[in-house]
């Protein structure tokens, strides 16, 4: 990346600083783009799931790796909850989404509860592990909570066998013209679902698999504690990725920490942050980061910088920090800040090997929260933040009533906020949908093939705050 007329800028920046100028291009379509990632992951598309209890749980986990992403499972869930988390994760069909199973004789009640846990909002009515009907939200209107499924459920079933391939699914589904079908297996036994839109995503996005095929996740561990006993309980439950993560990444602590999972000779990448610095990337590295997470105060859950003026405007921050662990062979991840697909290009073309995403994805239908809805009938999810009130006390649990109380002065997060769900774009994959669109197009913009061409190509100028202005849409007219 360079930035135009090479004019290096005089001050620090952030996403909404600068812009991308167009450069010749020979890619003559957004499809020859490849978002596959270079940090050893195995990710095919530059997107990690932020470590946070609001956002990041199995049902995120299973989806984003279906598209190519991956999830970091937080530090604050039991080794043992993370042990069945993985192994449910790694259970998952790569192209069917798992189904919401009711028996015949559940009621309308159990179906309203259930169905919001998933953005296909139907549920399959299933008996002897064979689908009978499908339950759409539709169905239960204007009957009793208590009536059984069987009443209401649509009995006309389209399905689709499970060596179909999604083109195909995708032109069945259309011809039926059903927005959903049951997956079957030979024997009709139900596998998952697939609905027009999946099927037309998996002939679009390659899953983030391991060497035996299966779904990836990530988990992290903090600096305190038994790390080596945490570390080696993560690995072998299976995880794919080791996040070693704190606030204030740059610290002895830290070093200690990373040095301890090396010790352990993990198979697997590790990451670690956060720092802001091109000597705090070189230090987590020579400890023995394979990739270092960037980003100290960006997050819409965080409030260091009030709380401490300290931190860094990200798009810098990524920038620096990004060359200086390439000069070491390693890689980063632009962690926090990342409100539009612009951000993520931005922080690509810094040099990011992918981009983490914490509370933009906390207002879908796969975070963990259950949906909720405020006076006007908006849908909303909430979100908190990890260095907040809420998850200190909660990660502080088993500690003495003193040390909690003294822990709780330290808070830098907020602990709850309301992360409306987009009625447009309800489920983490229409987001995913939103972000590959526009780094594709970033990507033939800046004449590139690859994200490592992104970051070759890419001219960066700095904007006003009404350059900036003039970007946005105006949908209301003016
Ligand atoms: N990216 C960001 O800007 C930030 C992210 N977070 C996120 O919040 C979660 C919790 O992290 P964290 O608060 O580090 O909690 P941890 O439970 O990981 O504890 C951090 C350890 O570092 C010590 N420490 C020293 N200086 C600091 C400092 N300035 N801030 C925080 N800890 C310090 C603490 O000791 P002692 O308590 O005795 O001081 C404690 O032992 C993580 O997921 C982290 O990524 C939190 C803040 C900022
Ligand atoms: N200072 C704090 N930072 C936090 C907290 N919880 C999470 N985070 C950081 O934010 C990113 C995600 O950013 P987002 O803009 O996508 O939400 C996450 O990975 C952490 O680094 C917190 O309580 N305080
Ligand atoms: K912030």
């Amino acid at each position: 990346m360079r930035f135009l007329h090479d004019r290096q800028p005089q001050h620090d920046l952030t996403y909404d600083d600068v812009f991308m100028v167009p450069q010749h291009s020979t890619v003559s379509s957004r499809f020859d783009v490849d978002l596959s990632t270079d940090d050893g992951t195995g990710a095919t598309l530059p997107l990690v799931v932020a470590n946070m209890t609001a956002v990041a749980g199995r049902r995120m986990a299973e989806t984003v790796a279906r598209r190519g992403g991956i999830t970091v499972l937080p530090q604050d869930i039991p080794v043992e909850v993370v042990r069945e988390v993985v192994a449910h994760v790694k259970s998952r069909h790569l192209v069917f989404d798992t189904a919401i199973e009711l028996a015949p004789d559940a009621t309308v009640g159990d179906a309203l509860a259930l169905i919001p846990k998933r953005a296909h909002r139907a549920a399959v009515v299933v008996e002897d592990g064979r689908p009978v009907g499908v339950v759409a939200e539709d169905d239960c209107g204007g009957v009793d909570l208590f009536t059984q499924v069987r009443e209401v459920m649509s009995r006309t079933l389209v399905t689709v066998p499970a060596d179909t391939d999604p083109r195909t699914a995708f032109d069945l589904l259309d011809r039926a013209r059903v927005r959903l079908a049951p997956a079957v297996d030979a024997d009709g036994r139900l596998l998952g679902v697939l609905t027009r839109k999946g099927a037309l995503r998996a002939t679009l996005y390659a899953p983030a698999v391991d060497a035996d095929g299966r779904l990836r996740v990530a988990a992290a561990i903090g600096v305190n504690g038994d790390v080596a006993g945490k570390a080696a309980a993560l690995l072998d439950a299976g995880v794919d990725t080791l996040v070693v993560d704190t606030a204030h990444g740059d610290q002895d602590r830290m070093l200690d920490a990373l040095k301890a999972v090396r010790a352990l000779d993990p198979q697997v990448p590790v990451a670690a942050g956060n720092i802001v610095s091109a000597e705090g990337t070189r230090e987590l590295v020579a400890a023995g980061a394979d990739i270092v997470k960037v980003g100290v105060g960006p997050g819409a859950m965080c409030t260091t910088r009030m709380m401490t003026g300290v931190g860094r405007p990200q798009f810098s921050a990524v920038l620096e920090c990004a060359a200086a662990a390439r000069a070491e062979g390693a890689r980063v991840w632009a962690d926090g800040g990342v409100r539009h697909p612009r951000d993520v290009a931005l922080a690509l073309a810094a040099g990011a090997s992918s981009v983490m995403v914490g509370s933009w994805f906390a207002g879908t239908h796969e975070s963990p929260g259950d949906l909720q809805r405020d006076a006007d009938g908006r849908a909303y999810k909430v979100s908190f933040g990890m260095a907040s009130a809420r998850a200190v006390a909660h990660r502080t649990s088993t500690e003495s009533s003193y040390d909690r109380a003294r822990k709780g002065l330290y808070e830098e997060g907020i602990s709850s906020s309301r992360m409306f769900v987009d009625p447009q774009r309800p489920g983490v994959e229409d987001l995913i949908d939103q972000v590959s669109a526009g780094v594709r197009s970033s990507c033939t913009y800046a004449g590139a093939r690859s994200l490592v061409e992104l970051h070759e190509n890419a001219v960066v100028g700095v904007q006003s705050a009404a350059g900036f202005h003039e970007g946005r849409p105006l949908p209301a007219g003016w």
